[in-house]
């Protein structure tokens, strides 16, 4: 592999998002948030979404766009590059940009399944990256982000990673191939808790709470739990007991749960994504190949 140079210089401490969908304005909501970056050292590149752009700038006030010429000048200067588009997109996005890269910007990827090994071939070249898993709590700073780092990113650099994530919620470091299992946990779990709310909210107001109180109380349940959990310390199944009383209502719910396989099927739920994780990295390598 080559090392590589242009003409530019990185400007210290800029971000350029390529990307500008869900999972990077919840990163750059945080951010701003947090104080961690000013919305001028901040920009947000897509393919063609002129209205989101608007939007984007108006709301954060960051410098957007999707001229190719400004993109590429913008790509040129910043010191970190956050990869944050879909798989399916990611051959013609990297390689297009690749020529306006050097390593000596730090590449920060969101993207899912992708490996360190395949965005360095995709640039072609030994880029320090560092390859991420954030969710969209990170928006609120509540985020979770599994990151690891390839060998080429310096401790400086790591600590501006840790910085950026830190501020938007918990972070775990830990070896590459245990991303796409923190993928089905972190990642996509959300998601998993927002449709069991669905339902809860859904019983709610079919068993004749209003449409508010269903939202609310179920709202204030789950904050409770995870609350709870966090500040106790304690496992959940020692909480979950502590709420169960012999023969009562909880006792009765949860017999029902498991007459549903909810253990099993949460579990499957979690290492189906953790292989689709996988699936999705293999179609971009077998793309290149
Ligand atoms: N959403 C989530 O909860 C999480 C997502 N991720 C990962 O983050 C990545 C982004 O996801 P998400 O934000 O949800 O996706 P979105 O679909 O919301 O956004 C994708 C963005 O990529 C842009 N894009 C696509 N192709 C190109 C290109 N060739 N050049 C420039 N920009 C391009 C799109 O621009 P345009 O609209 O103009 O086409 C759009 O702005 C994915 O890889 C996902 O796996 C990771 C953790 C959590
Ligand atoms: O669904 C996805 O592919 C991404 C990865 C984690 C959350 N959303």
């Amino acid at each position: 592999m080559v090392t590589k140079e242009n003409n530019y210089v990185p400007h210290p401490g800029t971000i350029c998002f390529y990307g500008a969908g869900s999972m990077a304005e919840a990163m750059v909501r945080g951010l701003i948030h947090k104080q961690v970056a000013s919305p001028g050292s901040i920009s947000m590149l897509n393919r063609s979404n002129q209205e989101r752009l608007v939007f984007l700038t108006q709301q954060y006030g960051v410098v957007t766009s999707n001229q190719p010429e400004q993109k590429n000048k913008l790509l040129s200067e910043a010191s970190i590059i956050v990869l944050a588009m879909k798989p399916k997109d990611v051959k013609e996005a990297i390689t297009s940009i690749a020529p306006y890269l050097t390593d000596k910007q730090l590449i920060v990827s969101v993207i899912t399944g992708l490996s360190i090994a395949t965005i360095q071939k995709l640039l072609g070249f030994q880029a320090p990256i560092a390859r991420t898993m954030p969710n969209t709590s990170s928006s609120i700073g509540y985020g979770a982000t599994g990151i690891s780092f390839s060998d080429e990113v310096s401790s400086e650099q790591q600590q501006q990673v840790l910085t950026m994530f830190e501020a938007v919620g918990t972070v775990s470091v830990i070896p590459e191939e245990k991303l796409e299992i923190l993928t089905g946990v972190s990642g996509s779990g959300p998601a998993y808790i927002y449709f069991m709310m669905e339902a809860m909210i859904a019983a709610g107001m079919e068993g004749g709470l209003s449409a508010q109180q269903a939202r609310d109380l179920t709202v204030q349940t789950v904050l409770g739990a995870a609350v709870m959990m966090r500040e106790t310390g304690e496992d959940p199944a020692k909480l979950r007991a502590a709420i169960t009383s012999p023969n009562g209502t909880t006792q009765a719910a949860l017999d029902v749960l498991r007459e549903g396989n909810f253990t099993e099927t949460v579990k499957a739920a979690v290492r189906r994504a953790e292989e689709r994780s996988n699936e999705l990295g293999q179609a971009v390598k077998e793309a290149l190949q």
